[in-house]
């Protein structure tokens, strides 16, 4: 979930009814203003939650003509987006997903292109999964580099954003290309300022998704031209290094993204199969669409830390868990997590009370739905209103309160977490970095508080945590000094 071309703000594209369209009974309506409708929805988390007790767990929006589907609840959410998932799965064809991501990139792509990523992602995932370069490895060498940074701070006010941005960028580069950038480099940390930025550009240019004119008006209000420089640049880095990357010689048991990308190629080429979604062309698409993919976890991990420096007793019990089971001479790794219960609940109770993923993008409807009682139409745009679970007081009591408590039991072991994950999504289009985000979450803040005490920068108040809502919802940037408690 991601900030992506369509936000959920309005809309231009004519709901196409069918014939028999007077039958329907779309959920109820939330009024809107006479000539803009409900353009003023904000998909954050109050708001989703305030309409979804006003109303219930469908909402008719109409923006501009266009008819928008606000889901929430577990329940219904599962039955739209999994039960229904064939008809659900799409974005709608707007202008963003055509002008930056080329409608392909997986996260970007449609259709038959979007089936044939898709597969091939899993499947090379799987690969690099039971290699020994697997998804852990990649993220572990770059935890080094994170220590480092924190290290060279020497208990300084270290920008966290720009620290969790740089090296997450680089756990993607290592894995689309197998191996990461040195420690600093300075084409990483523009690459992950990049990205960073075109993630918020991406939101301000959201209306261009139902007005594209807009773009031709002077200056750049909508974030069209800053957009164009930052994705053309983004790509312009993938494809240097995709070059580069073809001209290596590769081990026979390589399975970066890119190689495997090139076998795929090689063997479509020889099947003489069509190779539309496999070009070069998709191939700097799908790196971008990593790039891009990604940026929900950095909000995570920012939600993170941010979290830990508002609740110091959180950070001393995870430190007595880690202190206990691993202690202090050798990192965490992922087969300590299941020996940490409480840390893993705490990184559970960020993505729950975080919920970055509050403004997923837009699905539209394939055909017409039932659910509920309701006829949910053919072209509707559907708002996922994934934060409503998270946030539901009959799945998590108090949800408004930071505990992580709530997910160990008497016997202290993890329990009742597993609706979190709905925060990656329902159905087909679920997160492809699910995996890789537990990974990097885990082992990034479990070796970061193993071998620091987490403090404000002094002389400023702690930053709240109420956050912003830029496509995903995310923290105000912070300063945290980290001290050395080994
Ligand atoms: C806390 C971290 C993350 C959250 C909450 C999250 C959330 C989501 C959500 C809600 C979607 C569905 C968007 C849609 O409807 O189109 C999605 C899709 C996706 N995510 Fe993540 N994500 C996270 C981390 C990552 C990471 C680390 C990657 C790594 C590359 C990644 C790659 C992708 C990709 C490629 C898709 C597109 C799947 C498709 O279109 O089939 N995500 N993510």
């Amino acid at each position: 979930m991601i900030s992506l071309p369509v936000t959920t703000t309005g809309g231009a594209i004519q709901n196409k009814m069918s014939k028999n369209s007077s039958a329907k009974i779309l959920p109820p309506r939330e009024p809107g203003s006479f000539l803009v409708g409900n353009y003023d929805f904000k998909p954050t988390i109050p708001t989703y939650l305030e309409l979804w007790r006003k109303h219930g767990d469908l909402i008719t929006l109409v923006t501009f003509g266009q008819t928008m589907i606000v889901v929430c609840g577990h329940k219904t959410l599962t039955e739209v987006l999994e039960q229904n998932g064939e008809n659900t799965y799409e974005h709608p064809f707007v202008f963003g997903f055509r002008e930056y991501f080329e409608c392909s990139g997986i996260l970007g792509a449609f259709g038959q292109v979007w089936k044939k990523q898709r597969k091939f992602v899993i499947d090379t995932l799987r690969k690099i999964d039971s290699g020994s370069a697997n998804q852990e490895s990649h993220v572990a060498d770059v935890v080094e580099d994170f220590l480092k940074d924190v290290e060279l701070a020497n208990g300084q006010p270290i920008e966290m954003k720009k620290v969790i941005n740089t090296n997450h960028c680089n756990i993607i580069f290592s894995l689309l290309f197998g191996e990461k950038f040195e420690h600093g480099d300075e084409t990483l940390s523009r690459l992950a300022g990049l990205v960073e930025e075109a993630g918020y550009a991406v939101s301000d240019s959201g209306v261009l998704s139902f007005f594209e004119w807009l773009k031709y008006l002077p200056g750049d209000l909508f974030k069209a031209k800053r957009l164009r420089y930052l994705v053309d640049e983004i790509k312009k880095v993938v494809k240097e290094s995709a070059d580069k990357h073809k001209e290596k010689t590769h081990d026979a048991d390589a399975t970066d993204f890119i190689y495997s990308f090139m076998q795929e190629q090689e063997r479509m080429t020889q099947a003489g199969e069509d190779m539309e979604g496999f070009t070069d062309r998709d191939m700097i698409l799908f790196g971008f669409g990593f790039l891009f993919g990604g940026i929900p976890v950095t909000h995570a991990l920012a939600w993170s830390f941010l979290y830990l420096v508002h609740h110091p007793d959180v950070v001393s019990n995870m430190q007595k868990e880690i202190d206990n089971i691993i202690g202090k001479n050798r990192l965490p790794t992922m087969e300590d997590r299941p020996s940490l219960p409480y840390c893993q609940a705490v990184i559970y109770e960020v993505l729950r009370m975080a919920s970055v993923s509050s403004g997923a993008p837009a699905h539209v409807l394939s055909a017409d739905i039932e659910v509920n009682g309701y006829t949910l139409p053919k072209d509707a745009w559907l708002i996922p209103g994934l934060s409503t679970i998270n946030w539901d007081p009959s799945i998590h009591t108090e949800p408004e309160k930071f505990n992580p408590g709530r997910f160990i039991n008497d016997e202290g072991q993890l329990f009742g977490y597993e609706k979190v994950y709905t925060s990656f999504f329902i159905g087909p289009r679920t997160c492809l970095g699910q995996s890789l985000a537990m990974i990097e979450m885990f082992l990034i803040i479990t070796s970061v508080v193993q071998k620091y005490d987490i403090g404000n920068e002094p002389g400023n108040p702690l930053v709240s945590l109420e956050g912003i809502y830029k496509g995903v919802h995310i923290p105000s940037p912070y300063n945290l000094c980290l001290k050395n408690r080994l």
